[in-house]
This record gives C-alpha cells, structure tokens and sequence, in this order.
C-alpha cells in the first residue's frame, strides 16, 4: 500500500499520522468498529475538541482533545502504561504540568487527549467536561521557516511592527516569537484572558508595548485590531482565516494565509497538503492501546475562510511573501507620488506662462497644439516612466506613511514650488526680453522665440522627469538603467521633439531652430538638476518618529538597535 495522503489542518494531520504510526507499532485493535455519536468539532474558544463513540460492550466513551491546560483541568485520572486509571495525584498533575511547559518551552504546541467512559450516551448537546482520564500529552514542532526572521527584521526596518497572536500557550508563543525576532528584550507578552480584563485606559498604555499574545481567542485579535486602529495606526493581519476571520475583516489590510489561502488555491490546482510541514516529534509515554480510537478523533475541522474577508490571499503560505506585498505597495504609492510631482510641475508651469502672458501681450506662447503634445507625452511617457520604477530595498528602510499624512507631501510642494519658479522666471524672461537677448530680429523672430520657448519648456520637463526620480535623495541616477522603460521613453520623447520642431512646423506651428538654439534649449532644461539638488538641500519634513500622536501613541522606531 502506497503512503496516503492525509487531509486537515497540521495539527490535526501530525496527530492522525503519529496514531497511524502507533497503529503500525500496536496493531490495528479492537476499536475500530466502535460507532461515531457525536462530534464537537474544535473551536477557537473552547480550544479543544470532543467525540462520543458507542464500544461494542454498550460502554459509551468520550474523547477529548485541546488544549493542554484545558484538558488536563477536566482530568481526574490518568491512564498508566500498563492500562489501567489511577487517580491523578497533586504530584503527578505537577509533573504533567511541568512536561508541558518544557514542550512549551521548547516552542512546541502542545496537546492533551483524555477519555471519559459512560454507561449511557449523555443526554442534550454539551459533551461532559469532567471526571476524565489523561492518556497522553503532545508537544508538536511547527518548525519557523527559513526566512521568518529575516523579514521580521525588514519589517522592523520598514516601520512595520510584528506583533504575534496566537491560541497556543504562552510559554510556546514566547518560544516561537524568540525564535523569530518578534519578542525582543522588554516586549510584552500576556495571555488573552488578562488583556481581555484591561479598560481602554490601561490597553491604550499596554497595546504599544504589546509583542505576543498567547490563549487567545477569536475576539481578542479583533479588539487588538480595533484598537490599534483607533489609536491611528494602519493595521494588517495575517490569519488562516478560519477562527482570524473577524480580525482580517476589520483591519486595513487582511492577508489570509495557510489554509484560507490554499484552499483557495486548491480550487484552482490541486494541493497537496502533504506538504504542510507540522511533524510530532516528542509525546509523553503514557501512551495506550486506546489510542487505536483515536482516529475518530480526527476531524477535517478547517472550514474555507470567506474570501471576502481578506483583501490580500497569500497563495505561498509563507511570511516572507508579506515583505513582497509590502514592497510593491510601498513602490507603487511612491510612484504615482512622483509621477504627481512631475505633472503638477508641467501643469503649473503651462498653465502660468500661458494666462500671464495673454493677460499682458493678448498672446499665448504655447500654441493648442504644443500644449496638446506636452500634455500627450508627459502624461503617457511620463507615467510610463515613473511609474514602471521597480521597488528598490531603500524603499524598506523608510518608515511607512501614515493614515491621514498627505498624499502630497511638503517634500513634493518644495520640489514642485522651486522648479516651476525657476522655469517660470526662465520662460517669462525669454517671453518679455528674448528677442533682445537672443539677438533675433526679422519677421520671423517672433515664431523662432516661441518655438525655442516651446523647446526649452518641454527640455525643463525632461530633466525634471529625471529629477522626480527621486524626491528626497540627491542622486536621481541610482538604477536609471536598469529599468530600459525609463530610458526609451527619454529617448524617444526627445526623438519625438525634434521631429515635431524640424518637421512638423505647419502643423505645431514651429520653425527649425539653430543648433545653438537647441543646445540652448537643453542646456537651461539641465540647470533644473542643478535646481533639484539646492532644492533637496533644503529641510522640509523632519519625520520625527517619537512624536506622540493624540492618543499618547509613540509611533514604532525606524530601526532595530532602536528598538
Ligand atoms: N484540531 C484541534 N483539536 C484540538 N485542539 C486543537 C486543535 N487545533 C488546535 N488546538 C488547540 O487550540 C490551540 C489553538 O487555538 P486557536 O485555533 O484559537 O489558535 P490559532 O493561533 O489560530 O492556531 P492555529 O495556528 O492552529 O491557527 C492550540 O494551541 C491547541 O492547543
Ligand atoms: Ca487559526
């Protein structure tokens, strides 16, 4: 017989594997034919799960299988190697205790089956909750994967803050979080139940600190989720959906994982959940022929999240794939920025030059048709620039942009401001004294100065599409090459200028300019780089990180020797 493939949540398939395993050690026993009652699937609130079975014998048995705390407090026996229950003495109820936290220590899920035997199935729908016998404690390695504490820490760097919340035990939570970057040396780490009992005042001073919450319930992510909203901040959850469904709901952004994520994907390719890496590596001895019973145990307990509750499904299942949703968001914002900044600028520019001067002379030096052009190829080429830029990692290192900061920010302003002064005083300067400064005369001056207006008007634009390359930095020629987009669309808008000046002149009303008047034109298009550097030299923003906002909130530090 081939290996068959088992279906379920990782928990569950790890613990119906370990059983099939024993069955093999064991031999397949008597059991087997007992008949199913009920089954209590496993919830997120009560934390374990219970199924009723009918024995041949007329005995009706429960089983239970949760959390371990949880189950351990409805034992009051304790199954010996040998099969037979004893009363489950303080002594032994310690030392159980203490395997736990090892498991737990050692960052492993850890598990209690338990059984209680009746004369008769119970009455009405609750499964019993006491008066049962422990057989076996599980600690369960859901290994961190390669690479979770990489993109913690590009998080941290982002300004993004990790926190974990999750239903495990606490002491296996710290473990994992240890493990992988998100508990740091004086983070919070609390159980659900005693965040549950704090008034808005004391969780508006806990939330900050707060890096692992463990035990929690469904709830309980959901209130972390609200409140971290309400006290301004942009929140994203990740959540295998099924008990993480509210929580992904209410925040800014849910990314529904695991599960959630792959039976999605399994609609549209066949999964194989085989792969899911959850293996039992230690369990305690108290292990019996009982178990034989325990696939009935097993159910298939994941429910296909709604879809519709998460903006984002990570097909992958994997953390690292956040850092990529991260990184494009963050490029893609940053692109329409500088894109903004760079029309703007045109627009402003066009707009000025135009209604300044047909309020003076009754004349405007754009005509219809060059400003129709202008328009065509800085909106088009320009966007495809601009926007096409691929995220880089300097992107990861800022910190992220705020719920209610401005999409134009005083940057942006500074940078639009001082070029469109700067081109408005170069073209109106030529408007009113061009023909003087550029000696031209006859009766063809005044079209050659509006073209070579014109032609200096759209080369300021150029150089500027190279300057809103960057916003901040002084070096707008970081990767200019790498993205080929970037320099076809300079290269053909220039090729597209001269063919529209030396040859389309009936149409855009231009005349061929002199080779000095070209190189004229692209000179006083370069100062603008030079223009774009005092600009950036000139502090606008200073984003002060430790500025409390209105609720008392520090906003999260830049770096990790920050934090
Ligand atoms: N199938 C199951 N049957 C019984 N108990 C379970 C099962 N799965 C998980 N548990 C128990 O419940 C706890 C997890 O609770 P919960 O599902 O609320 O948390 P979670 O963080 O969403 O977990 P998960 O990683 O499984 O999504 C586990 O620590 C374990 O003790
Ligand atoms: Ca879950």
């Amino acid at each position: 017989m081939g290996k068959s493939t088992i279906l379920g949540t990782p928990t569950e398939t790890a613990l119906l594997e370990f059983g099939l395993d024993l069955e093999g050690v064991i031999g397949s026993t008597h059991h087997r034919d007992g008949t199913k009652l009920k089954v209590e699937p496993f919830n997120s609130v009560k934390k374990k799960m219970s199924v009723l079975v009918s024995l041949h014998d007329g005995v009706t048995r429960a089983f239970c299988k949760g959390a371990s705390e949880i189950i351990l407090q409805m034992c009051d026996k304790i199954l010996e190697s040998d099969g037979n229950a004893v009363p489950l003495s303080e002594k032994q109820t310690k030392t159980i205790l203490d395997a736990i936290n090892i498991f737990a220590s050692d960052a492993l899920r850890t598990l209690c089956l338990a059984y209680k035997d009746m004369d008769e199935a119970p009455e009405g729908d609750e499964i019993f909750t006491d008066g049962y016998t422990l057989i076996a404690v599980f600690g369960i390695k859901d290994p961190v994967r390669p690479g979770v504490r990489e993109a913690v820490q590009i998080c941290t760097e982002a300004g993004v803050k990790v926190r974990m919340v999750t239903g495990d035990n606490i002491n296996t939570a710290k473990a994992i979080a240890k493990e992988c970057g998100i508990l740091t040396e004086g983070g919070l780490a609390i159980e659900g139940s005693e965040f549950r009992s704090r008034d808005l005042e004391e969780m508006n001073e806990l939330i900050p600190k707060l890096q692992v919450m463990a035990r929690s319930l469904p709830l309980d992510k959901h209130t972390l989720v609200t409140n971290l909203r309400r006290m301004g901040e942009v929140v994203a959850v990740t959540g295998d959906g099924t008990n993480d469904a509210p929580a992904l709901h209410e925040a800014d952004i849910g990314l529904a994982m695991g599960i959630a994520g792959t039976e999605f994907y399994k609609q549209l390719a066949s999964y194989d959940f085989s792969s899911v890496s959850f293996e039992t590596v230690k369990y305690t001895s108290i292990l019996s022929n009982h178990l034989s019973n325990f696939s009935a145990l097993m159910s298939l307990s994941w429910v296909g999240c709604k879809k519709e509750n998460a903006d984002v499904i990570v097909l992958d299942d994997n953390f690292t794939t956040i850092i990529n949703v991260a990184r494009w968001g963050r490029a893609v914002y940053i692109n329409i920025q500088k894109f903004v900044q760079f029309q703007l600028t045109v627009n402003i520019v066009a707009l000025i030059i135009n209604f300044v001067s047909s309020c003076i002379t009754g004349d405007a030096p754009l005509t219809a048709v060059q400003l129709l052009w202008v328009n065509m190829i800085m909106d088009t080429l320009g966007a495809l620039a601009l926007a096409t830029e691929p995220p880089n990692d300097e992107m990861m290192k800022r910190p992220p942009t705020g719920r209610g900061e401005a999409f134009i920010t005083k940057t942006m302003w500074r940078n639009i401001i001082g070029q469109s002064i700067y081109q408005l005083v170069v073209l109106g300067v030529l408007m009113f004294d061009g023909k003087n400064l550029l000696d031209l005369s006859g009766s063809n001056a005044s079209i050659i100065l509006n073209t070579f207006i014109f032609n200096t008007f759209v080369f300021c634009q150029l150089f500027n599409e190279i300057n809103s390359r960057e916003m901040e930095k002084i070096n707008i020629f970081r990767g200019i090459f790498s993205s080929w987009i970037f320099s076809a669309v300079l290269i053909s808008t220039v090729a597209f200028q001269i063919i529209i000046v030396e040859f389309l002149g009936a149409f855009a009303s231009t005349v061929p300019l002199s080779w000095q008047l070209w190189l004229l034109s692209i000179l006083i298009g370069s100062v603008s780089l030079i223009i774009a550097i005092l600009l950036k030299c000139m502090p606008v923003e200073s984003r002060n990180l430790s500025t409390p906002n209105q609720t008392g909130y520090h906003l999260i530090p830049s770096g990790p020797e920050e934090v």
